[in-house]
């Protein structure tokens, strides 16, 4: 059976969210918005800086009066420091000025003080200024009635920053997701637990947990589910009924217990499986009772780099957000890959003076070698490659946030 190809899968994966009822949003103080996606786009309702500025602590003036203020220098008649409210600036003079202090109607320019020799009063100026000269002009940052944020963003420092320079205390944004996250496996006990024969902790819930909780989602933390077909029915069906999404780790593959897969095509339906992605081959779509469940693989290398790649963008565009994918940055491999793969391969690499190493074992089993990376380098189908070629990265930073 072939793979789909992981760009098809992505495509699946959003049209199936865009066909997902709109969020309903909510009202938040700014201080509390970092991270969340805006529902509204914002409008600037004035001008910033509200009035021109000086960009220096200086001297401001009108370039009609350079040539006498160069000459023989202008009488200070006026000292404006930030939140005043400055004189009209009287011809033939100057006035003494601070960096962010508005400037007086009259003058049109400033000159730094380190080119100004200021005697009993009058300040000397050394050379010529052009109109406009070190003034932050009205409206330099946002024009009254112009977008700020456009609608889907999604909230960072700056964009905080940026919305209370309007004036804004409050926004609206979209209500997180309740997501339910599932791990399944008779093998699996949560960590603190003492280890039995042939079981292994529990890591996959962890990290699925923590990445929901960085894309500010409500986690609904369903626990274990022991491989049995039953079991698996009733507690899908119990979790539709209460959240948006689902998401499971472990029991998609072909195994005889791989009862999720199994359920979903029973019960519910699958609506992608199979990708050429390494690691991550059988993440699943599938919905049960008309609730969304996102199947990661239980390896955990490749619940994580599914989670990052195929989840997030789902559940990013569930929130209205419009740029879903990764940024990918071209940096050039230190090693060579001599062997082309059939899937698509996102290798866990760490990057040294400016190239990309590839962490130690790529084994989807293993976790470490994500730990030590600093995000993934795709590795197309079909390709190999050598020492100085361009890879596209994701550093893990833009991954997860
Ligand atoms: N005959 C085939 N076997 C497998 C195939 C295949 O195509 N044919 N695909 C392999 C690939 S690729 C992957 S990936 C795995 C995924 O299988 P499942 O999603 O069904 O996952 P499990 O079998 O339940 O578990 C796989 C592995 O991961 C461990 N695991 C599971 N859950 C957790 C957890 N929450 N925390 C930590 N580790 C977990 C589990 O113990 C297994 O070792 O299938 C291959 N097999
Ligand atoms: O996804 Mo599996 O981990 O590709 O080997």
């Amino acid at each position: 059976m072939s793979l789909m190809p992981v760009s098809e899968a992505l495509r699946k994966l959003l049209h199936s969210a865009a066909g997902e009822p709109p969020r309903p949003c909510e009202t938040v103080e700014l201080a509390a918005a970092l991270g969340r996606v805006l529902a509204d786009p914002v409008i600037a309702s004035a001008d910033v800086p509200p009035w021109d500025n000086s960009a220096m602590d200086g001297y401001a003036l009108h370039t009609r009066d350079l040539p006498r203020a160069i000459d023989s220098g202008l009488p200070i008649s006026q000292r404006i420091t930030a939140g005043m409210a400055p004189e009209p600036l009287q011809p033939g003079t100057c006035a003494r000025i601070f960096t962010g202090a508005p400037l007086p109607a009259g003058a049109d320019c400033v000159e730094m003080q380190e080119n100004i020799r200021e005697e009993d009063g009058t300040a000397r100026f050394a050379q010529a200024l052009r109109p406009g000269q070190n003034v932050r002009p009205r409206g330099q940052d946002l024009t009254a009635g112009s977008v700020v944020l456009g609608a889907g963003h999604v909230l960072r420092p700056q964009d905080l920053g940026l919305i209370a320079s309007v004036g804004m205390a409050r926004v609206k944004v979209c209500r997180p997701l309740r997501v339910a996250v599932l791990s399944t496996g008779n093998e699996l006990v949560e960590p603190d637990q003492p280890l039995g024969p042939g079981q292994i902790y529990n890591s996959n819930r962890f990290t699925i947990r923590a990445a929901l909780q960085r894309l500010g989602q409500d986690v609904i933390d369903a626990g274990i589910l022991p491989d049995d077909a039953q079991q698996t029915r009733e507690c899908l069906e119990q979790l539709a009924s209460d959240v948006d999404v689902i998401i499971t780790s472990g029991g998609v593959s072909v195994g005889e217990a791989d009862y999720l897969g199994q359920v979903l095509r029973d019960e519910g339906q699958v609506d992608l499986w199979k990708l050429a992605i390494k690691p991550g081959k059988p993440f699943t779509l599938g919905q049960i009772a008309d609730k969304p469940v996102l199947g990661l693989p239980g390896n955990p290398a490749a619940s994580l780099v599914t989670f990052v790649l195929l989840v997030k963008p789902y559940l990013l565009s569930r929130m209205g957000v419009k740029r879903t994918t990764p940024l990918a940055l071209p940096i050039a491999a230190d090693f060579t890959w001599d062997k082309p793969g059939g899937r698509d391969e996102y290798a866990r690499v760490r990057v040294g003076e400016g190239r990309l190493q590839l962490c130690g074992s790529q084994s989807s089993g293993m976790l470490s070698t994500a730990s030590q990376a600093d995000g993934l380098a795709l590795i197309p189908a079909g390709s190999i490659v050598e020492a100085g070629q361009l890879l596209d990265f994701y550093p893990f930073e833009g991954l997860f946030d």
